[in-house]
């Protein structure tokens, strides 16, 4: 399948501003807005996506080494995600096993019993999530209460201090977020909307089960080869959205679309970064003031073989404490090399982050040499990805709210304001912040401004 060559569609850099219509100027290219352009295309409605990067994809990201390509960003399916691996089957990308045969290693303050006591915490949470409605988490009957307090404060009342290490690690593997960051209805509503904790952090039958052939970023590049680069701008960020009576005006660089609505398909952090006219609802305004995302960043580590398989290990890692606490084998399928890649999140990223290159690379292979071998802390190839640093992110895995953010703000998430929808990962009840709400998102969204084009 061909890939629009970036040369074709850049905007970003050509001295005079083209003027498009279109029926919905999409903004965005990661998977919510090639999504919600794939659908509004099938309606029948024509949109031009505009994306501020070079390259599509968002959050899901090939980056090049030599000899290949690693995955810098989001990239494991699970069960349950099945619009996702519906998109998967429509573009004939398909999928592989995380390879998880053999022993993980673990190093926790408190070892079996640590676990023992975390899982008795987040059996509880289970059973509180249950009564959080997915698609309205501050119309439980608790809310109130919940969204007032940090994940942090509750969990030092839960009764089980031995168990905080292992709990700091999961929640930060889970949302790249400090348990003094979030607010104890967000844990909840996102237990909800993923289904379960296990669904959420185990390797088999949880969300880090699979992978994509060729990493996950082939699906929009797949979608986007589709769209044509008459319906896409690369390096197009845009600047502006103005309303008027018969429709919007989308202002980007090197482009201006005149289109019937507008979806807007970034994270809602750096929704703010957009200018628009007349000014969106303060309480819009300020949900993208509240929903930071956290910190991560990504360490793909390449080796001849994957050589740990040889020694009964699976490449995975469970560590209580940074630089590092989490790693998985991510050799392409096959294992004709080895690579491991290595989380820091939380503050470990944001500590990580202060060091210089050196360094940081000198922690991190300290952990991957000290758990796997000296051969681990001797790879062949490196490559970080700091999601902070990236200026059309700025943090991942996703937006989360801190205290009072879902109730305040969270009705607000789907709201369009006026001519303007909002999609993105952040905005689905279903696998918020993963790849399958980003799909989600960007079907209702479509579906959304399709049935009010449409209507007689
Ligand atoms: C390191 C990492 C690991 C992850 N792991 C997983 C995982 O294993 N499984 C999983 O399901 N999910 C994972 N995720 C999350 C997943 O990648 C995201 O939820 C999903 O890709 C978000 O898609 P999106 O379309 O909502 O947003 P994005 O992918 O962020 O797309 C938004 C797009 O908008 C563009 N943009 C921003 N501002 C403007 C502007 N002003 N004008 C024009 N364009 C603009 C951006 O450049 C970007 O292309 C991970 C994310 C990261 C970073």
């Amino acid at each position: 399948m061909s890939t629009p060559e970036v040369g074709d569609l850049r905007t970003g850099e050509r001295a005079e501003t083209t003027e498009e219509t279109a029926d919905v100027a999409v903004v965005g290219a990661g998977l919510a807005g090639l999504v919600a352009a794939r659908d509004l295309d099938r309606a029948g409605l024509r949109p031009v996506v505009l994306e501020a990067r070079d390259r599509v994809g968002g959050r899901t990201w090939n980056r090049p080494v030599p000899g290949g390509t690693v995955e810098a960003g989001g990239q494991f399916i699970g069960p349950t995600q099945e619009r996702l691996a519906a998109l998967a089957d429509e573009l004939g990308v398909a999928t592989f096993a995380t390879y998880h045969e053999g022993r993980t290693r673990v190093d926790v303050t408190g070892g079996g019993l640590a676990f023992k006591g975390a899982r008795r915490v987040l059996a509880e949470l289970e059973r509180m999530a249950a009564e959080v409605p997915p698609d309205a988490p501050w119309t439980a009957d608790r809310a109130a209460e919940w969204d007032a307090r940090t994940f942090h404060g509750w969990l030092a009342g839960a009764g089980e201090p031995d168990a905080s290490g292992v709990l700091r690690m999961l929640t930060t593997a889970v949302f790249a977020a400090e348990p003094a960051e979030l607010s104890l209805l967000h844990v909840l509503a996102y237990i909800r909307s993923a289904g379960s904790v296990d669904l959420l952090t185990e390797v088999a039958g949880g969300a880090q089960e699979r992978r994509f052939a060729g990493g996950s970023h082939e699906l929009s590049v797949r979608l986007a080869a589709r769209l044509g680069a008459r319906n896409l701008r690369l390096g197009a960020p845009v600047r502006r959205v103005r309303q008027g009576p018969d429709g919007v005006e989308v202002a980007a660089d090197g482009v201006t679309v005149r289109a019937r609505r507008a979806i807007v398909a970034v994270p809602p952090a750096i929704g703010d970064r957009i200018e628009h006219d007349p000014p969106l609802p303060g309480g819009r305004a300020q949900l993208h003031q509240r929903m930071p995302p956290g910190s991560t960043i990504k360490v793909s580590c390449l080796y001849e073989t994957p050589f740990w398989r040889d020694e009964g290990l699976n490449g995975g890692l469970l560590r209580d404490r940074g630089p590092i606490t989490v790693t998985f084998d991510n050799s392409p399928p096959g294992g004709d090399r080895g690579v491991l890649v290595a989380f820091a999140q939380g503050d470990d990223a944001r500590r990580l982050a202060r060091l210089p290159a050196g360094a940081r690379r000198a922690a991190v292979l300290d952990v991957l040499g000290h758990h796997f071998g000296e051969r681990a802390a001797r790879p062949s190839g490196y490559l970080e990805t700091d999601w902070t640093e990236e200026p059309w992110t700025r943090g991942c895995f996703g937006g989360n709210f801190g205290p009072g953010g879902w109730t305040r703000y969270g009705p607000l998430l789907r709201e369009p304001s006026g001519l303007v929808h909002w999609a993105g990962a952040e905005t689905s009840a279903v696998w918020m912040n993963y790849m399958e709400g980003a799909v989600r998102s960007g079907e209702r969204a479509a579906a959304e401004v399709a049935a009010a084009l449409t209507r007689p």
